[in-house]
């Protein structure tokens, strides 16, 4: 199958070209970028230098030729190429904002109008698998709420109050430089930033209604230095207590046969390059602090891109997806 990556000159482009390298059904033959057009792809990917001969090329959207694309775009410019990829029989994940939350929300959270919007399925699998099935258009979660969610869901219908602290890495802020991201001031701090105002509260909370909880939800970001990985701890105040082992083995029965959730202590080196989300818990009776890793490049955008493109196509979910984490 022949894949087009729009974007491919970003970090989660790059980190779909090189994760569909060990894909066996698919072989990228498409990657664009703007800037970059007619340079190989391993001027910007040195890593993946003797594995891809790719040029990035920058086709108008109803010139990209492929089976399959994934928009690795920022959100405002993804909503340019779906209606002309789906309208030429291209399937299609887009990995920005653009499509995950109703259009009002969308446009109120995201200061913008959307110019093609339609409703299209959530691809988180472990929550909403059956909605990926045979979709010939997917919209990716975010970073944040795929970590937050996957910590909270078995408890969702429990919580009256979720609070979701997470630690992401620098590279969730795009290969763009800017001040927030300029090295001494990321280097040996911890900043909060959004406290109470990030832009994918509005999808935890789509996530966890669509779990069946009633709960208030609240979320602050911590930007600290590390170059991958959100690490997200999750305060779920209960309804009614619960003992240790009473959760445990809701989580475990929660994700069983879960390929890409391991119950296991989370830490981020752990988790790197691959599309796994570790998660513990731990109760003290009326509150369970549940804490996830995942890697935000990979379980939170390309690999999951990745996870839902094989649902779709009916290939095995972890095509493409099984080489293990680089710890440390
Ligand atoms: N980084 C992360 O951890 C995560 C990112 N995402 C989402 O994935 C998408 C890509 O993110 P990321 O890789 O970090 O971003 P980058 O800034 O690293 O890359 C953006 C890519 O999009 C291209 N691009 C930018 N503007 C446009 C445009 N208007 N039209 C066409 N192409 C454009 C750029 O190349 P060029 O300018 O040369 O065309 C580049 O290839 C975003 O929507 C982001 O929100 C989702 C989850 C996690
Ligand atoms: C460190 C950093 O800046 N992270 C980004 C993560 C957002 C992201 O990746 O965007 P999606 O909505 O496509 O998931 C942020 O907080 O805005």
């Amino acid at each position: 199958m022949d894949v087009a990556i729009v974007g491919a000159s970003g970090y989660a482009g790059g980190e779909l070209i090189r994760l569909l390298m060990t894909h066996p059904e698919a072989e990228v033959t498409v990657a664009t970028s703007r800037a970059l057009e007619g340079r190989p792809v391993t001027d910007q990917h040195p890593h993946l230098r003797g594995y891809t001969d790719c040029v990035f090329t920058n086709p108008a959207a109803g010139d990209i030729e492929a089976d399959f694309a994934f928009l690795a775009v920022p959100h405002t410019a993804a909503m340019n190429y779906v209606s002309p990829l789906l309208e030429r029989g291209i399937r299609v994940v887009d990995l920005s904002a653009d499509y995950r939350l109703p259009r009002d929300v969308y446009e109120r959270i995201y200061g913008v109008s959307h110019t093609d919007w339609f409703e299209a399925p959530y691809g988180l699998p472990e929550i909403s698998r059956e909605g990926v099935k045979n979709a010939r258009f997917v919209s990716n979660p975010g970073c944040f709420p795929t970590g937050a969610t996957l910590a909270a869901a078995p408890l969702a219908p429990h919580a009256a109050h979720v609070i979701y602290d997470s630690k992401t890495g620098v590279s969730g802020a795009g290969d763009n430089p800017s001040a927030t991201t300029h090295y001494p001031n990321v280097a040996d701090g911890i900043n909060p930033y959004k406290w109470t105002s990030h832009r994918h509260l509005a999808e935890m909370k789509q996530e966890l209604a669509r779990l069946g909880s009633t709960a208030a939800c609240y979320f602050t970001p911590h930007l600290v230095p590390v170059n991958r990985g959100i690490l997200t701890t999750a305060h779920i105040l209960l309804d009614e207590p619960m003992g240790q082992e009473e959760v445990e083995a809701l989580y475990r029965e929660f994700y069983r046969g879960e390929y890409f959730v391991r119950l296991q202590r989370p830490m981020l080196s752990a988790v790197r390059g691959s599309n796994f989300c570790d998660i513990a818990v731990e109760s003290e009776g009326s509150r369970v602090v549940a804490v996830s890793a995942i890697d935000n490049l990979v379980k939170g955008a390309a690999g999951q891109a990745i996870q839902n493109m094989n649902i779709m196509c009916g290939y095995a979910e972890n095509a493409g997806l099984t080489v293990p984490p680089c710890l440390p």
